[in-house]
């Protein structure tokens, strides 16, 4: 059991995981600490965490573990803020939705990536934020995506794992570079998707939406997300998520070709593959 955990950004990720944590007893006490104190009185008094402070030197006393659960183009201002305040047998983890470059924040930070940093990803959430939406079990049986680096500490890497494991999670570990491949196709790219497709019907014509059935709703549910997470996602994983969005385009245009072209076979063969593997993906 892990004594005292310092979650900065008690919202929808940070607020499940120490949920989670408490309700699986793998923590004593956990200390938060945000931007804002009506967060984190609110987190107080619905027992997500113990104790909170607006002062990091205040926070950070005896910890053992420091979870970032913000935006992340905070992460540079956070780990400049919590330096001086943690030596080196303190773990550090996030829950960021970019990986590679929270590596070189961390390593511009400290002049190198600390041994203890480990670098998480959980592929789990929801269009909703803040801390209304924290919910203990929503980690089990999704995958949470670990980037150590050749630094990283073995022993780290494995109390970490530990962690998310209780929570019902499937640990996987990979690296920055394929983690934010991966994402910005199944992750990053729907929701631009869905951004686009919200912007484009909103600027062709504002009444549309009285018009949409079930399937409009299903794919648009992911442009409700917090507009400033994904600014950041993208500003984070810049270069993989135009790749993919160029790589669709191409898609896009080969369909409107063959729509163009009236080749009715050919679309209903690229239709059928596609719902064969979607049916496939998702029957287990
Ligand atoms: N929302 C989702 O479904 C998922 C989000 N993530 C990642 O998790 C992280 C947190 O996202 P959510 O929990 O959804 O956001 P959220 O908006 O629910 O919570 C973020 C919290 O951080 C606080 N905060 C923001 N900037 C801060 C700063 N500079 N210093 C201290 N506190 C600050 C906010 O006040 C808020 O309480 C992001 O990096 C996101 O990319 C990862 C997986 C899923
Ligand atoms: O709401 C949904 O379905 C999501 O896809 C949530 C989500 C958002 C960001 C992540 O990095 C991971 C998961």
């Amino acid at each position: 059991m892990i004594d005292r955990i310092c979650i900065i950004g008690v919202g929808l990720i940070g607020g499940s995981f120490v949920a989670g944590l408490k309700q699986t007893n793998q923590v004593k006490t956990v200390i938060g600490f945000s931007r804002q104190e009506s967060h984190l009185r609110k987190a107080q008094e619905m027992g997500i965490i113990d104790e909170y402070s607006l002062d990091i030197s205040q926070v950070l006393k005896q910890v053992q573990m420091v979870i970032i659960a913000t935006p992340v183009n905070s992460f540079q201002a956070i780990l400049e803020m919590i330096k001086p305040h943690i030596d080196e047998s303190v773990i550090i983890s996030d829950v960021g939705s970019t990986k590679g470059s929270v590596i070189q924040i961390a390593k511009l930070v400290f002049g190198q990536m600390p041994a203890k940093f480990i670098p998480a990803h959980p592929i789990a959430g929801k269009e909703k934020s803040g801390i209304e939406a924290v919910d203990a079990q929503l980690f089990n049986h999704k995958r949470v995506v670990l980037t150590p680096t050749e630094s990283s500490d073995i022993q780290t890497i494995a109390i970490l794992s530990g962690l998310w494991k209780e929570l019902g999670a499937k640990v996987e570990i990979m690296t920055d570079k394929k983690h934010d491949d991966l994402l910005a196709m199944t992750s990053h790219l729907p929701h631009m998707l869905a951004y686009g497709l919200m912007d484009y019907l909103i600027s062709n014509n504002p009444y549309a939406c009285r018009y949409v059935a079930g399937g409009f709703k299903d794919f648009s549910r992911i442009a409700s997300s917090d507009a400033l997470m994904w600014r950041d996602i993208c500003i984070n994983n810049p270069k993989e998520i135009v790749k993919h969005i160029e790589g669709y385009q191409k898609t896009l245009e080969k369909i409107s070709n063959l729509i163009k072209n009236n080749k009715a076979e050919a679309l209903e063969q690229l239709f059928q593959e596609a719902k064969s593997a979607r049916d496939n993906w998702f029957s287990s």
